[in-house]
């Protein structure tokens, strides 16, 4: 049984991830031509007990979403990918169909895994040629199949590229990572036999690649006792295809989410992929001005970026597909209207389907009066304002900061201010939504 599920014909989301240049964002994935089919294989089949937890990792959550979208996310983006498949447990197909409707995935199929990883990645192998149904469908074999652990999400499309083209051309290509410890050799006591020279040897990783033909002929000959115990698929294209795997260095970013600290270093990679910039909005006003070129001055310590527009009206609209996070600076004006428009835009913009975008709102009083014993600004029309807002993963946070003759006054406010959204920014918590921070 396999669910189809090409989801609404939408563009494909930014991606949040380098692209593999080093420090350049993939808000949109770089153009490449592939003149030939070319489809993936996710398995995603095991129950990860390295983790120690119930849940297996793939299904783990990371900022409202579980693991293995980010992977599919990866790869439909790639308009020169033309199918996902994703393999599962039996129990887990209708989690994972749930999953792909939620999150709107496209090209993406699923299918029932196997109790081993070799079987989970066979029947997802013959699903791609139809025959998880029981009847070939020549016509939608690909060239190139792609096989990929779901559990490793920061795979960059330039490597992806790397390992499709080298298929093509070898029959087979894999991702290889210097080894980080000794391999040895023990002895059935538990003693050590040998050790190997590491110089020699590489650790394995994924993804991989084959041309349809030797992955398919590869796993119609292998042995039982290849399917139950083995763990590498390039071995068994060499010992029953006769093709040896063109091996190609990777990134360190194509690590295996394994263990439960695995699962902490996945969400600040995340999460650190989203707070690289922001946006302050002035609504032209000068004194919105002054304030987002004091935050721009701050945030330089602070590592995040920070572009000043007055509004998001013609080319400035683009940041409403672009960016994550946005600063609404209001100046004397307690009402939340320029807030809700901002949201929304965002709304209108559905941009917050795959990761949650922070808004933060700046409430700058110059009055000379506090703005807290004057009890001009409404926490609760905020609070009102952020749950709607989080209905649609968007994170509403509310700053207040008072104007100061004072230099050094002002710019400790201005400095607490960036403090507090960097922090926002980074942690995206949704325990704080609504709030009315003081600067
Ligand atoms: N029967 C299996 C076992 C594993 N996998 C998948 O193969 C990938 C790499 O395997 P591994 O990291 O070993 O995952 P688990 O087997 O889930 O982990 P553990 O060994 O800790 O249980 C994972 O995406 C896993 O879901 C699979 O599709 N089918
Ligand atoms: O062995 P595990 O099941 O933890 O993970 C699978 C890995 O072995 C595999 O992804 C790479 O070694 C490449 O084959």
């Amino acid at each position: 049984m396999q669910s189809d599920n090409c989801g609404p014909d939408r563009p494909a989301h930014p991606g949040i991830f380098p692209t593999g240049e080093a420090g350049k964002s993939d808000h949109e994935p770089a153009e490449r031509s592939v003149d030939f089919p070319v489809s993936v294989v996710l398995p995603a089949g095991g129950t990860g007990e390295r983790t120690g937890l119930q849940t297996p990792k793939q299904f783990c959550s990371f900022l409202g979403r579980p693991l293995i979208s980010y992977t599919v996310q990866t790869f439909e983006r790639l308009s020169w990918i033309q199918s996902i498949v994703v393999v599962v447990a039996k129990e887990h197909m209708d989690l994972m169909t749930d999953i792909i409707q939620r999150f709107q995935h496209r090209k993406v199929r699923v299918v029932p895994g196997g109790s081993t990883r070799h079987r989970s990645i066979w029947n997802g192998v013959l699903a791609l040629g139809g025959e998880a149904e029981g009847e070939a469908a020549a016509g939608d074999r690909p060239k190139v199949v792609i096989i990929h652990d779901a559990v490793r999400p920061f795979v960059e499309e330039d490597f992806l590229y790397k390992i499709t083209m080298a298929a093509k051309e070898q029959g087979a290509a894999g991702a290889i990572r210097p080894l980080v410890s000794t391999v040895i050799a023990t002895t059935a006591e538990g003693y050590l036999d040998h050790s190997l020279e590491r110089a020699k040897y590489r650790a394995s990783e994924m993804p991989q690649g084959f041309t349809y033909d030797v992955i398919y002929q590869a796993y119609q000959r292998c042995t039982e006792s290849d399917f139950e115990f083995g763990t590498e698929c390039l071995h068994l294209a060499l010992q029953y295809c006769g093709t040896n795997a063109k091996l190609i260095q990777g990134p360190p970013t194509l690590w295996k989410v394994t263990y439960k600290r695995d699962l902490a270093a996945a969400e600040s990679i995340i999460k650190d992929a989203l707070s690289q910039s922001a946006c302050i909005i002035t609504g032209g006003s000068a004194h919105a001005a002054t304030l987002a070129g004091a935050l721009q001055k701050a945030a330089g310590a602070l590592d995040t970026e920070l572009e000043v527009i007055p509004d998001l009206m013609g080319e400035n609209a683009s940041y409403l597909l672009k960016e994550w996070n946005f600063i609404r600076v209001s100046v004397n004006c307690s009402c939340l209207s320029e807030v809700e428009a901002l949201l929304g835009d965002l709304e209108a913009a559905d941009r917050a389907l795959l990761h949650p975008v922070v808004v933060i709102w700046v409430h700058l009083s110059c009055s000379g009066e506090s703005s807290i014993s004057g009890g001009k600004v409404e926490p609760d029309g905020l609070m009102e304002l952020a749950s709607a807002a989080k209905l649609h993963n968007i994170l509403l946070y509310g700053i207040q900061l008072q104007q100061s003759k004072e230099i050094e006054r002002w710019e400790r406010s201005v400095l607490k201010v960036m403090e507090i959204t960097s922090a926002l920014i980074r942690e995206r918590s949704p325990a704080l939504v609504g709030q009315l921070l003081q600067a």
